[in-house]
């Protein structure tokens, strides 16, 4: 037991004298009347008592072990995990399949290389038949035996051998006798047997002959896989590794208690490809540290650093590590394909195949009621992860499919034949195509709550888009945007501020309306990817990043001190991600990957789907949408030709309506908001002015814009036009 009493007067060593009189102390008889008065005097009696011991922090109750709950227990699974799991039974049901057929159809092409080795080994192997046989009839083994008592002159031994061997050789040869009447018998009947007969005996002779005319290093039948050895995985390799980290906190532990210092709760296991080990790091150790020594953790083990996963269980503590060690690293161990990769048409209210993880399971994602984010330095698999989602919204001919690409460099142009709207380049027009895409989707979202609102409720008893209304009802579809490189858009100077906002609540307001936004970006800081944004995405997926900020822009606060880190990730793992927000558990993911020519593919054949289904519209059905930059070159000049010599102001709202009038088919759909946001990158806010309103006929202040500001952003700009032509 421990006291929380420091030993002052031996603050150098062990105090035994002291500690020998407690132990004796509690194994007296203790007087439990006087013990519960003890424990019920006041904290100012304690204090006068303070000469009476020290006070046993490690009461006896807290030392018992709680019963066991059974309630609450753990129920081991009664099927290991690739019996309960479908998709992964197939897996294995598939994999025997296809081992046993390479293995039959290796050999079956190798038949004649077998015969014809049988055919030329088989004189060999009837000699060494024939000569066993004559050694065995003369009793030749025991001939060194005899004449060694020869040489030594020992004739009582010799006789004894002699008889031995004259016994012997009698009844072997009674034997061979039979045999080679049976032999004799048997030529005969070989000679008068149909000829098949006599073939199938040659046959059976060359393969029995040949089987024995073969050299000891070289087997008849050649390898059909070759096995790869991998090294077992070990708790004192895992020690040895946690202790070459540099973490204090380990070292120190392991120089106080050493190989005690880490605990394995559960033994090492296989665990798919690989070994996992479940492992209790020091206490005030996290996982973190360890994650972030990757590189060095796979040096410890010795295995490349595409096999070494680190992986924390919070649900547990942040001090146990479950460390996954696979056989292949990652990025190199063959990924089955895609299994839509078939597939004619998708439900896209379902599950759809996302990736694999280390272990090669196949991670699901699902699209309805979410928003997906993706970010990672340049070239780690954005584009090829944001292509799944998309693909499989695509396939499902009665969902809608919008796509922007704002790089320009074309990543989602295999889908472009599908999207009822579409957008690739870096230029302003198609960054403002996108900014209007936002707008769109803000105001379906408007339209869409409405809608639902007017449904009974028995229909839409949750007052969202259910799989069956986006099937049923019309306006109520599943409406999916991509834009890749977002970043482009939310830092424009112009229309980045604006679609951030719309982006933020879209977000919040379109994920039960079946209106669903995807965002890929390269650059996740606080300018490229809004705050609003970043924190109200459902699913994330986060492939190599440099820093902590973009990790936990992408993934969520706290993810990188909760050890969810994708720093982690090294430069060959491409296409490898974390992914929060699918499951309960962040998991480490590596997407499938398709190549252009396979988007195609499946592109053509949703084409084909919509085609049927007659859901081909805008982009995809040929339909070409007014280039934005229209309206941007043109709005400054309508703007000023809409005050009348005596209107130095005008509200906002009189200048759309009078927009709208003007050009209907360019100002339609715009707001007084969107008006205001459209003129702040010229310089030009609204400010409060007085006027009349025309249905009243009452006077009141409201937002509106001043005629001289237009007419100073038009100088500016035509100054700055003429500027650049000089
Ligand atoms: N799941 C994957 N498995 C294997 N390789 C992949 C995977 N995903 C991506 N890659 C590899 O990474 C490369 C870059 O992928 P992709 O173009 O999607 O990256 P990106 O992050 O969008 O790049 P950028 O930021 O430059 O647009 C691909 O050409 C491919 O070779």
């Amino acid at each position: 037991m421990t006291s929380n009493e420091p030993d002052r007067e031996h603050p150098e060593g062990f105090n035994w004298s002291k500690y020998e009189d407690e132990v004796a102390d509690v194994a007296n008889v203790v007087d439990l009347d006087a013990a519960r008065d003890r424990r019920n005097r006041t904290d100012d009696s304690a204090d006068l008592d303070d000469d009476t011991g020290p006070v046993l922090v490690d009461s006896p109750q807290a030392q018992r072990t709680p019963k066991l709950d059974r309630r609450g227990a753990q129920r081991r699974p009664l099927l290991p995990a690739w019996l309960r799991s479908r998709a992964e039974l197939r897996d294995v049901v598939m994999w025997a399949a296809g081992y046993a057929a390479h293995v039959t159809a290796y050999h079956a092409l190798r038949l004649p290389k077998y015969a014809g080795k049988l055919a030329l080994r088989a004189p060999v192997g009837l000699f060494r038949t024939l000569g066993g046989a004559f050694r065995w009839l003369f009793d030749l083994e025991a001939e060194p035996v005899r004449q060694a008592t020869v040489r030594t002159e020992n004739a009582e031994q010799y006789l004894h051998l002699s008889r031995q061997r004259d016994r012997r050789v009698r009844w072997r040869g009674i034997v061979a006798l039979v045999v080679f009447i049976a032999v004799v018998i048997g030529g005969i009947g070989l000679a008068l047997a149909p000829s098949w007969v006599r073939w199938a005996t040659l046959a059976a002779a060359v393969v029995v002959f040949g089987l024995a005319g073969a050299p000891a290093d070289r087997p008849l039948i050649d390898r059909a896989v070759v096995g790869t050895q991998v090294a077992k995985l070990t708790s004192d390799i895992v020690v040895r590794a946690l202790g070459v980290l540099g973490v204090a906190g380990i070292n120190q532990a392991i120089a106080k208690q050493g190989d005690r210092a880490i605990s394995f709760p559960a033994p090492i296991t296989r665990d798919g490809p690989g070994w996992r080990a479940d492992v209790d790091l020091p206490p005030g150790v996290t996982i973190g540290e360890v994650m972030d020594r990757r590189d060095k953790l796979a040096s410890g083990l010795g295995r490349p650093l595409g096999c070494v996963w680190p992986e924390g269980n919070a649900d547990i503590s942040p001090s146990r590590l479950v460390l996954w060690v696979g056989d292949q690293p990652m990025a190199a161990a063959r990924q089955v394909a895609w299994p839509l990769l078939k597939a004619s048409t998708v439900d896209m209210a379902k599950p759809f195949p996302f990736g694999t993880d280390p272990r090669g399971r196949t991670v699901d994602m699902e699209l309805p009621y979410t928003n997906l984010l993706i970010g990672s330095i340049p070239g780690y698999g954005k584009t090829a992860a944001i292509q799944l989602p998309m693909l499989v919204a695509a396939l499902d001919p009665h969902a809608e499919v919008w796509a922007y690409e704002l790089k320009g460099t074309g990543g989602l142009d295999p889908l472009a034949k599908v999207c009822a709207r579409y957008g690739s380049g870096a230029d302003d027009d198609t960054v403002e195509a996108a900014l209007l895409a936002l707008r769109d989707l803000r105001a379906e979202c408007q339209k869409r709550a409405a809608l639902i609102k007017g449904l009974p409720k028995d229909v839409c008893p949750d007052n969202k888009v259910t799989p069956d209304l986006a099937r049923r009802v019309k306006g109520l579809h599943w409406l999916v945007t991509g834009l890749d490189e977002c970043q482009e858009l939310f830092s424009h100077p112009e229309f980045g501020k604006e679609a951030g906002e719309l982006a933020e609540k879209i977000i919040k307001l379109g994920r039960a309306l079946g209106v669903i936004l995807l965002l890929a970006t390269q650059r996740p800081d606080a300018k490229s990817l809004p705050t609003g944004v970043s924190a109200n995405v459902g699913t994330r997926y986060c492939l190599r990043v440099m820093g902590q900020l973009e990790n936990d822009m992408v993934l969520g606060t706290s993810a990188y001190r909760n050890g969810i880190r994708a720093t982690m990730f090294a430069k060959k793992d491409k296409g490898v991600g974390y992914l929060v927000g699918a499951a309960d558990e962040a998991q480490i993911v590596r997407t499938f990957y398709l190549d252009g020519p396979t988007v195609e593919k499946l592109a053509a054949r949703a084409y084909a789907a919509r085609q049927t289904a007659g859901t081909l519209t805008g982009h995809a059905a040929g339909q070409t949408t007014e280039a934005p930059s229209a309206r941007r070159e043109t709005l400054l000049e309508d703007l000023l030709g809409l005050f009348r010599a005596d209107e130095p102001k005008l509200w906002a709202e009189t200048l759309v309506e009078r927009l709208t009038a003007l050009r209907p088919e360019v100002y339609a759909d715009l707001t007084r908001d969107q008006l205001g946001a459209a003129l702040k990158p010229y310089g030009i806010t609204t400010t409060q002015v007085w006027g009349t309103d025309p249905v009243t006929g009452k006077g009141a202040n409201r937002r509106g814009i001043d005629r001289t500001a237009v007419a100073d952003a038009v100088a500016e700009r035509n100054r700055r036009k003429d500027d650049s032509a000089a």
